[in-house]
């Protein structure tokens, strides 16, 4: 898919990617109240669609289903809308096509955070992500750090420590500003 010139830059959509619960979906939302623009998270369109939470779609139709109409959201999405935040789901990215109609339409902006401060949060996202079920810390461990090869690939990146999502938001609202004014000034 080759880059889309055609799309202002300021009219692109922000898509956020990272692994599981760096706060895509809550950093997100934030973002898209800071910028005036409409919020997607691609698993809540998911939810709506199939009107069942995403663990029972991963019981009923298996994830190869899931990983399917995740693709097919995201392509729509990028394709036919404009000027959204968009939140991936936390392995959406790992999909060639995925990564491909992303970088060819939109902002991607990777929320990196650090296993030592992602492993405090595990408790609050453990019983929602299905992909987490039944695994060890090493093996999420590993799952993390195999990850991080497809999430390098990215227009913009924001390194998490401790800070609250508040203010990660506000940085990467001010970041994107600048951005807008350095490449595409307005009158
Ligand atoms: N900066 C932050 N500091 C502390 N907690 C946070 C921060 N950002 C998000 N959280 C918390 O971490 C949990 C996971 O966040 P969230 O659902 O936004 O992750 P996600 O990246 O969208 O995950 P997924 O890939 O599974 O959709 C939530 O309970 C949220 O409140
Ligand atoms: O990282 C993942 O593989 C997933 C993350 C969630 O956002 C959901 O999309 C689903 O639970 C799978
Ligand atoms: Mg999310």
């Amino acid at each position: 898919m080759t880059e889309n010139l055609q799309i202002p830059l300021r009219e692109k959509n922000i898509v956020f990617i990272g692994f599981m619960g760096v706060g895509k979906t809550t950093i997100g939302q934030l973002v898209a109240k800071k910028l005036y623009r409409d919020f997607v998270d691609i698993d809540v369109e998911i939810e709506k669609t199939y009107k069942m939470p995403i663990p029972q779609i991963f019981q009923e139709f298996g994830e190869p289903y899931f990983r399917q109409i995740e693709k097919e959201f995201i392509i729509d999405t990028c394709m036919n809308t404009r000027l959204k935040i968009v939140s991936l789901g936390g392995g959406a990215y790992l999909q060639k096509e995925v990564r491909e109609v992303c970088l060819s339409h939109c902002i991607v902006y990777f929320l990196d955070l650090s296993w030592d401060s992602w492993k405090s949060r595990l408790p609050l996202i453990i019983d929602s992500r299905p992909v987490l079920k039944n695994k060890t810390l090493d093996e999420i461990e590993e799952l993390f750090l195999k990850r991080l090869d497809a999430y390098s690939l990215h227009n913009s990146k924001i390194r998490i420590h401790d800070q609250d999502a508040e203010t990660v938001a506000d940085h990467i609202a001010e970041s994107i500003k600048i951005t807008w004014d350095i490449y595409q000034p307005q009158d």
